[in-house]
């Protein structure tokens, strides 16, 4: 078997594996993609579970299978909760998911996304602006400390944040996706160029919030790098399926978790990806 068939084999198996074992995949993330965060994570075979406070996210990092945190509205709580749950994720051995949000806003964000390096998150998915003000902020290869980081949406392109990806995956020994019009992840060895998704994708919050909560969902079943390119391949699976049939945002947003839901373990190895040995 060549190293493609051996991915979507593994692919077919995470997805599976998800619908078999319907891992909890519990969340500290932002309160405005929470609901569509849960409805993702369900909708592909995964249970979600939403908390703020430093003892019941321990209790989720301890007994779920993998932990999404996402900083994009912190709160006062979340300087207790974060590092918290980072250091019990981390000493437990247990899959994380990073998504560093709007990286470079304000001074409990650049403090937390900071002391996060240590704990080395299992996946990091950002967009690609993201990724690169996180390599700058971790003093790895390809980040810059001049961010394009102007909010919540990239600047960057995909391409722009390669560098950045590989080192942040080595430095963390998981995967890093960065997402945009086509996908890039990567474990550092190995690079996937995942194809599909939609425009309206940019046009509803959360899209990449809630791939991250999937990307958790699949780390509860999957090495790094296979549950990184499994959520981004029904990502883009769905969302093209999606587009075809919505004429626009609001409804685009219903139409997309039916075909999350309706993806087969198949179709998801078959949605075009390329790969890139680094
Ligand atoms: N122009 C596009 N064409 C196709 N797919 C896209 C496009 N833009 C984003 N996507 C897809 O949307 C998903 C989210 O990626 P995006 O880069 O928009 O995340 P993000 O900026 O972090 O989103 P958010 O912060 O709103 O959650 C990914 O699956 C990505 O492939
Ligand atoms: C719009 C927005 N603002 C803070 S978090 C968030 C969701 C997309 O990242
Ligand atoms: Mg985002």
């Amino acid at each position: 078997m060549g190293i493609k068939q051996e991915i979507q084999s593994e692919i077919i198996q995470a997805v599976e594996t998800v619908k078999q074992i319907n891992p909890m995949a519990g969340s500290i993330t932002n309160s405005v993609t929470i609901n569509l965060v849960a409805n993702a994570q369900l909708a592909v075979g995964g249970s979600a579970a939403m908390v703020y406070l430093p003892d019941e996210a321990e209790f989720l990092a301890k007994t779920g299978g993998a932990t999404y945190v996402n900083v994009g509205t912190l709160l006062p709580i979340y300087e207790k909760t974060l590092p918290h749950v980072a250091k019990v994720l981390h000493e437990a051995g247990k899959p994380w998911v990073l998504d560093p949000v709007a990286v470079g806003i304000g001074s409990l964000r650049t403090q937390l996304l900071k002391q996060f390096k240590v704990f080395k998150p299992t996946i990091i998915r950002g967009n690609a602006s993201e990724i690169i003000a996180l390599a700058g902020l971790w003093e790895l290869d390809g980040g810059t400390d001049e961010s394009n980081v102007r909010g919540v949406d990239s600047t960057d392109s995909v391409h722009a944040a390669k560098k950045a990806a590989i080192a942040l995956a080595k430095w963390t020994g998981g995967a890093v996706a960065v997402s945009g019009e086509t996908d890039l992840i990567t474990d550092g060895s190995i690079i996937a160029i995942s194809y599909g998704g939609s425009y309206f994708m940019e046009k509803i919050t959360g899209a990449g919030c809630s791939l991250g909560g999937v990307a958790a969902v699949y780390a509860a079943a999957a090495n790094p790098f296979i549950a990184a390119l499994t959520a981004s391949a029904v990502y883009n699976l769905a969302g093209k399926r999606a587009e075809l049939k919505v004429d626009g945002p609001g409804s685009f947003q219903v139409q997309f978790l039916d075909e999350l839901y309706k993806a087969t373990a198949e179709e998801i190895a078959n949605n075009p990806f390329d790969l890139e040995e680094v």
